[in-house]
């Protein structure tokens, strides 16, 4: 029995160790057999965790910003002497452009690379909600017709933001179309190509899973290529749209009620609004017209006023607003425009109202005369003077009582505005708590954002403390400096949408849908919204927005088209106008979508 030679080995039987030697022999292959298995299912329990990591890994749709892991261009962190020595000290020959909070430098890297360099400074409230919302924004637009963000640089020690944009060759297109008058866009197919471009860009922003809102669509904010290609540039205004947001559907009264748009409609409330509030988007001053013939000065007095000016952000509180000054809102196209623009929209407005209104002081005099001139007697002055003391009186307390009403309601806007600030700064506390530091709560961030650094130090900081990773600039940090979502500026004059510059606050696609729509006359027409060149045939001409409808009014709409183009396609450039006239429709629900403006332009839609 082989279990008894085991037991009692025989003289020639093998002495112990060969019998172990014997047995491991025997179960040499069954171990080899149950580590091969055991090597197969690691490999494959391994396999499956790879599998699901790296599927966890890949990175969410191009250009989705509302995951906080998405990042089609990650801003890089230059140091401030690697970009003094790209532009070669800030050198002024290097200067490309002057922006609302900084200048822009051309730059070349050693690599060869070449970039513009803004320069921001970051004393400014502003700035530095500019400069996060651009951050914020570079990292997840990824589109042909966007202007890539490569990166940024912080220098404490100045206190300079600087960001880092890539060198767009041929400038931005007011500069090209209106100043240089570049030759390439002279040619009707590069500026309907510009068009298209522009279009595709807005739509891109419009179509992502959480839609964007640029907030300030302007040809200085197209920025053009070698090609002249164009893409959408500065996201400083630039927010994620709320989910909350529903356009307005309800006409307003003085629009006679319904709402359908359409461009009768339209051109019925705009022309006929003589006071040419519609057609300048003065918001502010729509709300309170000046219905009793004040001067020119009074109907321009409520842009002016910083009671007006109570748009800012939680963030910025209201020494921001002060910081600003009255001449805040008036964010021109360029600079050097800004005085006489408005100098002239002053006039225009004051002329308007006048030839609309005479009064109540003409009003009354011109009675005093009629009334003096056809009686002699004595008796009959005195009673009318009488009657106009009464009368000035009753005008007098009614303008009391409605400057009394609107103090009640800015008083009461405040409070509100306060307890939404206080609310805020809530619910940041509670996000900054739970994001930046650690169980134990002693985080450097938290730390820091305690000390006495500026606000744009803790935003840094915190954007630093996610490396370089691809959430380095996430949705997270946005959302609790609030900058996605709570603008402080409103756009520019002349291409704001009405509903963006009114107080309430209500943006959607649709008021960069209506800049778009001021954006395509100046490319149509190769003249600025609002141009006056002195002479008195001018005046009808000098708001491109009305003299559009006043033009289609009275189907004469080629009469827009640049005469300096060459190759037109005077079909297409009509129909340009037509697209832009209904995206220039002052209810937002009446303007068409950036996707059907789009169909429309290349007569893949056809107009409504
Ligand atoms: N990437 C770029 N490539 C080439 N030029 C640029 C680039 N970025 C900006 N510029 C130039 O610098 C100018 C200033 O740009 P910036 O974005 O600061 O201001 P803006 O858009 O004109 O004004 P604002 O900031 O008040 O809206 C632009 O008009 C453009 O001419």
């Amino acid at each position: 029995m082989p279990s008894r030679a085991i037991s009692a080995p025989s003289p020639v039987a093998p002495p112990p160790l060969s019998h172990h030697h014997d047995k491991t022999t025997r179960t040499f292959p069954l171990l080899t057999v149950a580590g091969a298995g055991a090597c197969f299912s690691l490999f494959i329990t391994l396999s499956v965790c790879f599998c699901k990591s790296s599927r966890k890994r890949q990175p969410p749709p191009p250009g989705d910003p509302s995951s906080s892991s998405s990042s089609s261009h990650t801003p890089r962190e230059f140091s401030y002497s690697t970009l003094r020595r790209a532009t070669a000290s800030f050198s002024p020959a290097n200067r490309l452009g002057q922006g609302g909070f900084g200048a822009v430098f051309r730059g070349t890297f050693s690599s060869g690379e070449n970039v513009a360099v803004k320069v921001m400074d970051s004393g400014s409230l502003q700035g530095e909600a500019e400069f996060q919302n651009e951050l914020f924004f570079a990292a997840r637009l990824d589109s042909p017709h966007v202007v890539p963000v490569i990166g940024f640089s912080h220098d404490r020690k100045r206190r300079r933001l600087l960001l880092v944009y890539r060198l767009m060759d041929n400038g931005n297109l007011q500069d090209a179309l209106l100043h240089r008058r570049c030759p390439e866009l002279m040619d009707w197919g590069k500026r309907f190509s510009v068009a298209v471009n522009v279009a595709e860009g807005i739509e891109h922003l419009h179509g992502l899973e959480r839609p964007v809102i640029h907030g300030d669509i302007k040809p200085s904010n197209v920025l053009l290529d070698k090609l002249f290609s164009a893409k959408i540039a500065d996201f400083g205004l630039a927010r994620v749209k709320p989910e909350h947001v529903e356009i307005i559907t309800v006409a307003p009264e003085s629009n006679g009620g319904g709402g359908g748009g359409g461009v009768e409609e339209e051109l019925e409330s705009v022309i006929t609004t003589a006071t040419g509030y519609e057609d300048f988007n003065f918001g502010l001053v729509k709300q309170s017209p000046p219905v009793n013939g004040s001067s020119p000065e009074m109907g321009v007095a409520p842009l002016e006023s910083p009671e007006t000016v109570v748009s800012g952000s939680p963030e910025m509180g209201e020494d921001a607003v002060l910081k600003k000054g009255k001449d805040w809102w008036w964010k021109q196209e360029s600079n050097a425009e800004r005085g006489k623009v408005k100098e002239y929209v002053m006039q225009w407005i004051g002329s308007e109202v006048k030839k609309e209104r005479p009064s109540s002081v003409d009003w009354i005099e011109s009675v005093a005369r009629t009334a003096s001139s056809s009686s002699s007697s004595k008796k009959l002055e005195k009673k009318t003077s009488k009657r106009l003391e009464w009368w000035l009186s009753l005008e007098e307390e009614s303008e009391n009582k409605k400057k009394k009403k609107k103090k009640r309601r800015m008083v009461r806007e405040w409070w509100k505005d306060e307890y939404r600030r206080e609310l805020a700064k809530k619910k940041k506390k509670k996000t900054l708590e739970s994001e930046f530091c650690s169980d134990d709560g002693s985080s450097s961030v938290r730390r820091r954002s305690n000390s006495k650094g500026s606000s744009i130090d803790w935003w840094l900081d915190g954007l630093r403390a996610r490396g370089n990773s691809h959430d380095s600039v996430s949705g997270e940090i946005a959302k609790s400096c609030g900058i996605s979502s709570t603008p402080s500026m409103r756009g520019t004059v002349c291409y704001a949408a009405p509903e963006y510059c009114n107080l309430d606050n209500i943006v959607s696609e649709k008021c960069d849908v209506y800049s778009y729509g001021v954006l395509l006359l100046v490319l149509v027409s190769g003249r600025r919204p609002l141009e006056m060149t002195g002479s008195a045939s001018e005046i009808q001409r000098a708001n491109l927005m009305s003299w559009a409808r006043k033009l289609a009014r009275r189907g004469k709409l080629v009469d827009l088209v640049d005469q300096k183009l060459q190759n037109l396609d005077q079909e297409q450039a009509v129909l340009c106008i037509k697209v832009a006239l209904q995206c220039l429709q002052r209810l937002p629900v009446s303007r068409p979508s950036m996707k059907q403006v789009l169909g429309m332009l290349k007569g893949e839609v056809s107009l409504p």
